[in-house]
């Protein structure tokens, strides 16, 4: 017999484990969040649509994980400490394999994280995913987009670009060798969310890369009204994508493809040391991949060359363009 829409909601999505902060979880009219004293609250939402966001025919358990580290990693771009997530579903059916594998992903997804399933909404029709995340950061404290200034340093996390080479390994276009490696990072994404926490009071501005370094940063720019200098041979790249691709492209996916959720965070040269010691704490690859300049703009240059990025048909991912 078909699956109710209640019994689906018991049957896969109410055993997750829960956290200190939850005080109702599912099952009431809304969830109720306890925020630490001091502490205000941080919230983003974020949908995923089939085609667009991931692949007809997904790997549903990677599908799972990846919807949360998507939407979490907006917590972690303002240094804020997850409290819980919502996650609204449309299922054009009740698919029990797909539920299953999928709330698998998401479960460990939850748990790694460390955000409890709070509340959600499930309906029928074209499959599409949102997740709403909770969090929060000391009043005051959190990362923004806007306080990046003239001679900060420039970072990112990770490494960047393996998830839009993945995009050619679904598109079966891909030189073969790398295709486990490259799949991993677009499912199983890890936006560094302890790292991020660890980033308030050392860097002045943060974003996530979810469109690409070059559009995110764009972001930061017009935010904190300054400009910025990037040196794409300074960008961290896997060793799978420089064997993978000549070394002009590798540059040009990790600077526009999108899908990395790591971070990208400007501080004050007097914090290097700092940054340094808490990534190796974190066992996170940290790299200074430019300067916050006053010229207002994003200058590109491969060592001493200047790069046009007007040339580039891709500057980094937008809906409806
Ligand atoms: N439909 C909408 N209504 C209100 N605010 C929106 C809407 N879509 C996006 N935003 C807001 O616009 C800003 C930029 O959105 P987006 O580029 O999706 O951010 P992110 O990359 O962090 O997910 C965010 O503050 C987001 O909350
Ligand atoms: C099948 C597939 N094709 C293309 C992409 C590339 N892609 C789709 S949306 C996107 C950007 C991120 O999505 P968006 O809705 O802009 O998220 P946000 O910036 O709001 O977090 C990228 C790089 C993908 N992830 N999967
Ligand atoms: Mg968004």
């Amino acid at each position: 017999m078909a699956l109710s829409e209640f019994d689906l909601i018991r049957r896969y999505f109410t055993s997750f484990q829960q956290g200190p902060a939850v005080v109702t979880g599912i099952g009431d009219d809304c969830a109720e969040l306890a925020l630490s004293p001091g502490h205000t609250l941080f919230t983003s939402i974020d949908t995923m649509v089939e085609g667009v966001h991931f692949p007809k025919n997904p790997d549903v358990n990677g599908l799972g994980w990846r919807v949360l580290a998507a939407a979490v990693s907006d917590l972690g771009a303002c240094g804020a400490k997850p409290l819980g997530f919502c996650l609204a579903l449309t299922l054009p059916e009740a698919d029990e394999r797909w539920l299953s594998d999928f709330a698998e992903g998401l479960a460990e997804a939850s748990q790694h994280f460390s955000i409890p399933l709070v509340g959600g909404d499930t309906t029928r029709g074209p499959l599409c995913l949102s997740v709403q995340v909770f969090g929060e950061a000391p009043a005051g404290k959190a990362l923004l987009r806007s306080g990046a200034k003239v001679g900060d340093d420039l970072w990112v996390t990770g490494t960047l670009g393996d998830a839009r080479a993945a995009l050619d390994v679904l598109e079966k276009k891909n030189p073969a060798g790398s295709e486990r490696h490259f799949l991993q990072q677009y499912y199983r994404a890890e936006p560094p969310l302890s790292f991020a926490v660890g980033l308030q009071g050392v860097a002045s501005s943060a974003i996530d890369l979810s469109d690409g370094l070059a559009a995110d940063l764009g972001h930061i720019l017009q935010a904190s009204k300054v400009g910025a200098e990037l040196d794409l041979e300074s960008l961290p790249l896997s060793d799978a994508l420089m064997s993978s691709y000549s070394a002009e492209q590798a540059q040009y996916y990790a600077l526009t493809g999108g899908d990395d959720y790591q971070l990208c965070f400007s501080a004050s040269v007097e914090q290097r040391e700092l940054i340094s010691d808490l990534a190796r704490t974190e066992k996170l690859r940290c790299t200074r991949v430019g300067t916050i300049t006053g010229s207002g703009e994003l200058a590109v240059k491969r060592g001493s060359i200047d790069v046009d990025l007007n040339a580039y048909k891709n500057k980094g991912y937008q809906h409806f363009s």
